[in-house]
């Protein structure tokens, strides 16, 4: 089997993509957030009291025929954002662009935290990080590509985010009009349960490439890049007026200003960010200083390649075993 459906901005800076999935028979449509960096799949749902549901759809398991309570089940997850949601867990059909899984997991949200009722386009994630990392109690659940593995045409799902555009997520089988010359593929070490890797070294602009193993997690649930701060300090250091602001926590500069690319080694393969995706937001719709798409990962103690690198390239996530992760040109 395979599927194929789109990865949709969900605002004007490509904060996270959604993707429409079906959940239970009759199909119920929501959008969900497909994010490597977790494997939980949890949905605003019927069970979610009302003041904490803004806009966002809801899955109603008592609409379904084929929805079954795992009775005695409860979930309870944080991201690395302080969100957070827990709930109980329901079984039921589930399918993301045609490829459809019999009695995935689906986590039925009791309770979410506030910046998820302030997200009206975002009804919940599908987490496609490796299963050791769900958080089901008191038996874990698989992930929606751990279910589908058996019946995929190959071992693989794909993401081809794009800036400012709506991209595509690809299960099953890897679609060579997507991306151009070869796919570089590198060791994954998947304990705790992301998809860890390393990058071979970066450059800033048209500058050295300094090559060094940086260990950090693909996660496409994750907006900006977060590096070493020796690595984002260089590179800041190329951008006139730029500081590093206590009070909006991160990198900021003038939106005026000319920003150097950014570029990030695969084993022998080079990928460059352009300067439009490190340009990420103006920090308030009339300001003109303007909040960097590259921070430091030093308050994180995990180094993310998150979205402003990852629509740099085709991303090939390999579950073969071992696992690996490719990365290609587009
Ligand atoms: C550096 S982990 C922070 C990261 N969350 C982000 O990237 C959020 C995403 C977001 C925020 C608001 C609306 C929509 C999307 O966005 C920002 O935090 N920012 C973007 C906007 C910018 N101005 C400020 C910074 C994060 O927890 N991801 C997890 C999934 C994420 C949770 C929030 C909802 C969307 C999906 C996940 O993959 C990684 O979980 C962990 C990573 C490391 N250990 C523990 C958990």
């Amino acid at each position: 089997d395979t599927g194929s459906a789109a990865a949709i901005p969900i605002n004007e800076v490509d904060i996270a993509y959604v993707t429409p999935v079906t959940i239970g028979t009759p199909p119920q449509t929501l959008m969900l957030d497909l994010d490597t960096g977790s494997s939980d799949l949890w949905v605003f749902s019927s069970l979610t009291p009302s003041n904490q549901v803004r806009g966002q759809e809801i899955y109603s398991p008592t609409k379904s025929s084929t929805s079954k309570l795992l009775s005695g089940h409860t979930w309870s997850i944080r991201y690395g954002d302080g969100s957070g949601s827990r709930g109980t867990v329901y079984t039921d059909n589930f399918t993301i662009g045609g490829l459809e899984v019999k009695s995935q997991a689906v986590q039925a949200a009791l309770e979410v935290s506030s910046s998820f009722t302030q997200e009206q386009s975002l009804d919940g994630l599908v987490g496609l990080g490796f299963s050791a990392l769900n958080t089901v109690r008191p038996s874990s659940q698989l992930t929606f590509f751990d279910n589908a593995r058996p019946n995929l045409d190959e071992e693989v799902f794909t993401a081809d985010l794009k800036y400012h555009a709506t991209g595509s997520y690809d299960f099953g089988f890897i679609d060579s009009k997507k991306y151009a010359g070869n796919i570089t593929y590198t060791a994954v070490q998947q304990s705790p349960g992301y998809w860890t890797h390393s990058l071979s070294g970066y450059s800033v602009g048209s500058g050295a490439f300094h090559a060094s193993q940086i260990s950090g997690i693909s996660d496409t649930g994750t907006t900006l890049l977060y590096l070493p701060t020796a690595i984002v300090t260089a590179y800041y250091r190329q951008v006139q007026g730029a500081q590093n602001s206590q009070y909006y926590g991160g990198y900021v500069f003038p939106c005026s200003s000319t920003l150097p690319t950014f570029t990030f080694g695969i084993e022998g393969a080079r990928f460059t960010i352009p300067a439009s995706y490190i340009n990420y937001t103006r920090i308030s719709p009339t300001s003109t200083t303007c909040y960097g798409g590259l921070q430091s990962s030093s308050g994180l103690g995990i180094n993310i390649f998150g979205d402003v690198a990852l629509k740099a390239a085709f991303v090939v996530f390999s579950g073969t075993n071992p696992p690996r992760i490719g990365f290609a040109i587009k």
